[in-house]
């Protein structure tokens, strides 16, 4: 444990996990900071409080408050309600491979976090936004806009700046606006659909995303939640959601490319599983403890949300002996938690086998979602939308280390949002993969076959990953953010 400051706010930095389960358990002592201290004034205003201007964030409530958001949410997110939205990930999966396609190169980063929206606009909306293949041009660049902004450090730390009429608040505002008219416009346009499917005797009870299932049945707007929580709750899934599986999706890229060895394992797993079949179902990605081993322990390496700055003391207490004054801010350091040297041998070590053992980790030894009752409420989703995309991608593609990651080690940038998002490097740096198309489950097998001939003749196979990269005629470099 150390101490730092927020700005002028001294702070307590927790790197044990013992502490981390005290500061997890103990809700009364250690609550959940004010918006302020993570999101710009204006986001916070917009976008996480009701019309009425009261604190609809789930992720920055606390107590009775939080509890009314939480409990009605929970099962949207619990494994049989994600099990209906395993096809729309393979849809959008298999729109991200298309547009690969023909592509010389691919930048990772940009293309997972193409994919994470584009999974949340059709997994929690209905609607794509297009991102993957460019065709929502406008809310998407609004969208960007938003995320851009939302840590902007110079008004993190001097807010007064949000009440000029200054050309990026105006665009800022423009922006969350939009965003704002999007959300509640996708609700509006679902009642609408409601109301015309029960007019016309079609009314599909069936929930089909996640939207329907926050609505609830029936005709009301604010659904499940209490009133004008709808638009702030849609908005903390994307918030919570997009970013950080784009990035953990990118650290798998990069570990795969590093290592071989492994991603031919996972390779060999998920070849298994599919069984010459295009699409996982929701039984598929229950049977991939290889592939789910690597997403582990990318995670633990790399955790999306490595700095957790969101508690503080809500009273006068302690933590290891030490007195934590109410109002001290309290980081949970989840990188070095992931990778304490008392519990982790070898703790930086990529080693997907450490989560093959029957005994899995103790919770609070491994924390990339958190732990206790704040744990990470899209957690499962993640997992899914991530393994299902892995299954996909690893028959169908190679992920290959770009002629330039010899020179890379796993660095990881130092741009603003890293304050709290554990991003890979900047790209034009030194942060590129290659990914080589591979021939389908049915070819491969009749290659295979072939090759147990013509190795000898044929040294750049698809089948061996050596010094095929840049020969073989689907090279696509995948640019990891
Ligand atoms: C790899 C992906 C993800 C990582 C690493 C991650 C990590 C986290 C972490 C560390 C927290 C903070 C928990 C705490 O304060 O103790 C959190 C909270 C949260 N996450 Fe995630 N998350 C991921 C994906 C998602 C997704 C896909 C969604 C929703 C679609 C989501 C929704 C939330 C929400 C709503 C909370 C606040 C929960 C509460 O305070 O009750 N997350 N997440």
């Amino acid at each position: 444990m150390f101490k730092l400051y927020f700005g002028p706010k001294p702070a307590l930095a927790v790197t044990h996990p013992e502490l981390a389960r005290q500061v997890l358990t103990r809700p009364k002592d250690f609550q959940k900071a004010d918006n302020d201290a993570v999101a710009s004034k204006s986001i916070s205003s917009i976008l996480n409080y009701t019309k009425e201007g009261r604190n609809a964030s789930l992720v920055t409530s606390n107590g009775a408050e939080w509890q009314a958001m939480r409990k009605p949410v929970d099962p949207t997110f619990e494994k049989t309600a994600l099990r209906n939205l395993i096809p729309k990930f393979n849809q959008t999966a298999d729109t991200l491979m298309d547009s690969w396609r023909g592509t010389e190169e691919v930048d990772a980063k940009r293309d997972m976090s193409r994919f994470a929206l584009d999974i949340l606009g059709t997994a929690m909306l209905g609607q794509s936004f297009g991102a993957i293949e460019g065709s929502f041009d406008d809310t998407y660049r609004q969208y960007q806009t938003v995320m851009a902004e939302l840590m902007n450090p110079i008004y993190l730390l001097f807010p007064v700046l949000e009440r000029l009429p200054l050309p990026r608040n105006l665009r800022y505002k423009a922006a969350v606006n939009h965003m704002y008219g999007v959300l509640e416009g996708a609700v509006y346009a679902r009642i609408e659909q409601r109301r015309e499917q029960m007019a016309s005797g079609k009314l599909n009870e069936e929930p089909q995303d996640m939207l329907d299932m926050l609505l609830g049945p029936g005709l009301d707007a604010k659904g499940v939640l209490p009133e004008g929580h709808m638009v702030p709750m849609l908005w903390i899934f994307f918030l919570a959601g997009h970013d950080t599986t784009a990035v953990s999706l990118a650290w798998v890229m990069h570990y795969l490319a590093k290592h071989p060895d492994v991603q031919e394992r996972a390779r060999k797993e998920a070849i298994a599983v599919l069984d010459g079949k295009k699409d996982p179902d929701a039984d598929d990605v229950e049977r991939i403890p290889y592939i789910n081993a690597v997403i582990s322990e990318s995670l633990r390496l790399r955790p999306p949300v490595y700095n957790l700055i969101t508690r503080e003391a809500s009273v006068d207490t302690e933590l290891d002996g030490v007195s934590v004054p109410k109002g001290t801010g309290v980081s949970l350091h989840i990188a070095a938690i992931n990778q304490h040297p008392e519990v982790w041998d070898n703790p930086s070590e990529f080693n997907p086998e450490r989560f093959m053992q029957e005994k899995q980790p103790r919770v609070f030894n491994y924390l990339p979602f958190s732990a206790g009752p704040r744990r990470c409420l899209g957690d499962k989703f993640s997992l899914l939308e991530q393994r299902t995309l892995l299954l996909k991608l690893l028959t169908q593609y190679e992920v290959l280390p770009h002629k330039d990651m010899a020179k890379q080690e796993d660095n990881f940038c130092t741009s603003p949002m890293s304050l709290m998002l554990l991003q890979p490097k900047d790209p034009a740096t030194n942060c590129f993969l290659a990914v080589e198309r591979r021939t389908s489950c049915f070819s491969e097998l009749l290659v295979a076959s072939l090759l147990l001939v013509m190795i000898p003749f044929a040294p750049n196979s698809v089948l061996v990953p050596s010094s095929k990269a840049r020969s073989a005629p689907f090279v696509a470099s995948l640019l990891v953010p």
